[in-house]
């Protein structure tokens, strides 16, 4: 991988806080191996696109970690390139002290991974998808079919168990795609929008088990749109937009007093004034 490029200035938004990133300024330090995810200077391009600018981050290890940005900001392409699914165009990403792109097998151990987008098994019924990702994990058979009722049970997949993942609903797809993350039970886990979709119940549920996972000291890195939901559920938070780092540190740090919507609305800017759609009146 090439040296990373800096960063293009990007425009000034809201008040200065001293968890605001500045990355043109910043020096970039090593790898951090302490903590659970260490992001450093990961660059993609799309043609002349720059989608995600250089920025380092550090995910905590035993931490719930909430990764937020407007539609288009870099999140999904950020995570897709530390989970080993989408090569940078430069910088380095470890998962515990382990490099992804140099030792993705590894990495891909700790990593228990719900992507957006991307296409699942979806000939198999449920319970296949699931034992079938176990096993390729390696796991002893029995083991998975024990793991794989307990994840069908919480996920309440139980009595869609044998119908085919093509014919799920949105929710329950995103259920057995996550059931399919924590199946080796990682030490961390990466969710792409795990909420979306997904039913309040079972939305509860997931948040129940997550939180169980997080005491026994696993890791949670997790994007959403839901402001609401990342402030009442994360410990940290980092703010994505245009590519870049715009925020970073625990909740209660980068929302300073504010609710954390209203910080993400200052820090990112966009918002409109409902005007120029006049044709819509009545
Ligand atoms: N395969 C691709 N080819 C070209 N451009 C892409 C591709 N994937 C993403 N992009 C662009 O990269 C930018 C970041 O997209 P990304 O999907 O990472 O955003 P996001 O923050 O996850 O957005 P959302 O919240 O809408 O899911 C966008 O401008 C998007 O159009």
């Amino acid at each position: 991988m090439s040296t990373p490029s800096q960063p293009t200035p990007g425009p000034a938004f809201g008040a200065p806080s001293p968890y605001e990133k500045q990355p043109q300024q910043q020096a970039m330090p090593p790898l951090d191996p302490q903590a659970a995810v260490s992001l450093r200077g990961l660059v993609k391009m799309f043609g002349q696109h720059r989608a995600v600018s250089p920025f380092p981050l550090d995910v905590p290890s035993g931490s719930f970690y909430g990764l937020v940005g407007p539609n288009g900001a870099g999140k999904t392409t950020t995570l897709s390139m530390f989970t080993g699914l989408l090569r940078p165009d430069a910088g380095q990403a470890s998962v515990h002290g382990v490099d992804v792109w140099a030792d993705p097998m590894e990495a891909k151990r700790r990593l228990g991974v719900l992507a957006d987008g991307v296409r699942l098994f979806d000939r198999l019924s449920g319970r296949q998808l699931v034992t079938y990702t176990g096993r390729l994990r390696g796991m002893p058979a029995d083991e998975v079919d024990q793991r794989t009722n307990d994840l069908l049970r919480v996920m309440d997949l139980e009595d869609a168990g044998d119908k085919l993942v093509v014919d799920y609903s949105a929710g329950m797809t995103k259920k057995v795609a996550l059931a399919c993350a924590m199946i080796h039970a990682p030490r961390v886990l990466v969710l792409d929008e795990p909420f979306e979709a997904v039913d309040p119940v079972s939305a509860a549920n997931i948040r129940d088990i997550l939180n169980q996972y997080v005491a026994n000291g696993g890791t949670v890195l997790v994007s959403s749109h839901v402001m609401d939901l990342v402030q009442r559920m994360c410990t940290h938070v980092a703010v994505i937009a245009d590519g870049q780092l715009r925020a970073s540190g625990t909740v209660d740090e980068v929302r300073g007093g504010l609710s954390l919507e209203e910080r993400f609305v200052d820090l990112v800017g966009g918002r409109g004034t409902g005007e120029g759609l006049s044709w819509l009146r009545s």
